[in-house]
């Protein structure tokens, strides 16, 4: 349960955001390919199915609507079939169309992309990019002017085509002014909306680098620092050239990390999905993100609440949105995956379920803190694990019921030998953490080289610490440490005839 995050979807829907910036249509037109163009070495591709979505900020409209937000869409397209189409498409996802101007001097926006293969082959831009005119201009202005008092925030989704022209941008600063809002920018030149003093900005790593004017980073070997690491010393820079409260860097992969005057910057982690096909996660990030700090949040809740809901659009494909159902169901999940998960720069190996194991205490210690703010109860438990079996399964997932993480301290070969002797562990370490990470039940593993977990236990304080076998809690050496900081022991019986000693002995009998 994440309770502060689930708080924040009772207050979205009733809130009103305008979002104002260039409306696009997002086109997929898949089929197969199966011979390449005469005329030129290119696949040809056979389209069986079109999609038609809406893009760029009528995405970010759709995803307010998908929150169960209110949103007044404010954008310019061309009387033409795509602006049709585009019309279409929002009126299916809920958006209200009332406030495009339909300009016939313009030719909508549409990216169209060809898919065979389930690859991208192509993709076909077409649409006016050039400034709208001074007659749409004033339009447009007349309309901000008119829904700018009753909302509660505001989206500036501009992609560089012409909407948000000078005197649109100082119209907004205008009405900032007389009404200050929750007022969020994603921007590929930021810098133009200074003089706004804005609530939050939303660079990707590529707009960042640019921003500061440094070269994108590139890894070489032996010298490998993430995107994080190369952001983070620039958060100061950030705020300042973009003059904004807030400055949200969003790094796909790596997640994002929020910086906020002279608190410590906020870092939400993601699943790396390396082969995310999604359009638009930053659109749903900026939207998440918008609702929240109009809900009221603090600047690290809101940044993991927009990090939960971009984390569910890269799972899915396409240009597209998370629903309110489906964050409700993400947030109140108790497996966790982001905005905590750990670090992609944890060390992994080519096993996902690796991803689980921390070796650094330091790494430890924050990923409890986190957890802890944001209201989750950790369970702890310790054992050599060796030779899983239906017992150790049965009992981690009794474990894992009593809170919300679990985290396992895993005997080191060394320690266990010294307990159990030279012949044990059957399976070395890394073999039983990888065993232990691909139970659903476990959130973390740390491995101990001592001959007790107390050491790991003042770590890790959990709320609840839980043995198994035949201790009472008299006879358990952990529990006064655990009483010490106000944690409880709860001891859950093993199943009976499972245990490693049988299986080795029945191996021994019998083969
Ligand atoms: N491939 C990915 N795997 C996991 N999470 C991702 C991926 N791409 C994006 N995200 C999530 O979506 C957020 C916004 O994506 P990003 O690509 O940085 O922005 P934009 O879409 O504006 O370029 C990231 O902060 C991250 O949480
Ligand atoms: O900027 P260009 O490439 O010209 O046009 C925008 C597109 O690249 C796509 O950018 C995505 O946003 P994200 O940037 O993924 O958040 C989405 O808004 C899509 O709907 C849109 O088609």
């Amino acid at each position: 349960m994440k309770p502060d995050l689930l708080k924040l979807l009772d207050t979205t829907p009733n809130l009103h955001v305008i979002v104002i910036g260039e409306a696009m249509l997002d086109g997929y037109l898949e089929g197969f390919s199966d011979r390449l163009c005469p005329e030129a070495p290119v696949p040809v591709v056979t389209v069986k199915n079109r999609v038609y979505v809406p893009g760029g900020a009528a995405n970010t409209a759709v995803n307010i609507t998908s929150f169960g937000g209110q949103v007044t869409f404010l954008s310019v397209i061309g009387d033409d079939s795509e602006g049709l189409q585009l019309k279409r498409s929002l009126l299916e996802q809920g958006v209200s169309t009332t406030d495009l101007i339909v300009h016939p001097g313009r030719q909508t926006l549409a990216k169209q992309r060809a898919i065979a293969a389930s690859q991208i082959l192509l993709r076909i831009d077409t649409g006016t990019t050039n400034a709208i005119d001074g007659d749409t201009e004033q339009a447009l202005i007349a309309k901000l002017q008119l829904v700018f008092p009753q909302c509660h925030a505001v989206i500036i989704s501009d992609y560089g085509y012409g909407i948000l022209t000078a005197k649109v941008i100082d119209a907004i600063a205008q009405l900032q002014q007389q009404h200050p809002r929750i007022l969020v920018v994603d921007s590929k030149n930021l810098t133009v909306y200074r003089h706004l003093k804005v609530t939050a900005v939303k660079p990707n790593y590529e707009q960042t680098t640019q921003l500061l004017k440094i070269p994108p980073y590139i890894p070489i070997q032996n010298q490998e620092i993430s995107r994080a690491e190369q952001i983070t010393p620039y958060g100061e820079k950030l705020l300042d050239i973009t003059g904004a409260k807030i400055v949200a860097v969003t790094l796909d992969t790596e997640g994002a990390i929020v910086f906020q005057g002279d608190s410590p910057p906020h870092r939400t982690y993601t699943q790396p999905t390396n082969q995310s096909r999604t359009a638009g996660a930053g659109d749903t990030y900026i939207s998440a993100l918008t609702l929240a700090l109009a809900s009221g949040a603090a600047t690290p809740l809101a940044a993991d609440f927009a990090a939960s809901a971009a984390a569910i659009v890269v799972r899915k494909e396409g240009t597209t949105t998370c629903s309110i159902e489906e964050l409700r169901l993400f947030l109140s999940s108790s497996s966790p995956t982001p905005p905590h998960s750990p670090s992609p720069a944890l060390p992994l190996s080519s096993s996902p379920t690796l991803q689980k194991n921390i070796t650094d205490t330091n790494q430890l210690i924050t990923v409890i803190a986190d957890y802890r703010k944001a209201g989750y109860k950790i369970v702890f438990t310790n054992g050599c694990f060796d030779i899983l079996h239906a017992g150790h399964v049965s009992y981690l997932n009794r474990a894992k019921a009593l809170g919300d993480i679990l985290i396992i301290g895993v005997n080191s070969d060394n320690s266990i030998r010294r307990i159990k002797g030279e012949t044990r562990p059957i399976n070395s370490l890394e073999d039983r953490i990888q065993v232990l990470g691909g139970l659903a039940c476990v959130d973390y593993l740390i491995a101990f080289n001592e001959d007790t977990p107390i050491n790991l236990i003042r770590l890790v304080q959990p709320d609840i610490y839980v043995k198994g076998g035949d201790y009472t809690i008299e006879t358990l050496p952990e529990a006064p440490v655990i009483q010490q900081f106000g944690g409880v022991v709860k001891l859950l019986p093993f199943l009976e005839n499972r245990s490693t000693t049988e299986i080795i002995k029945k191996i021994i009998q019998n083969h």
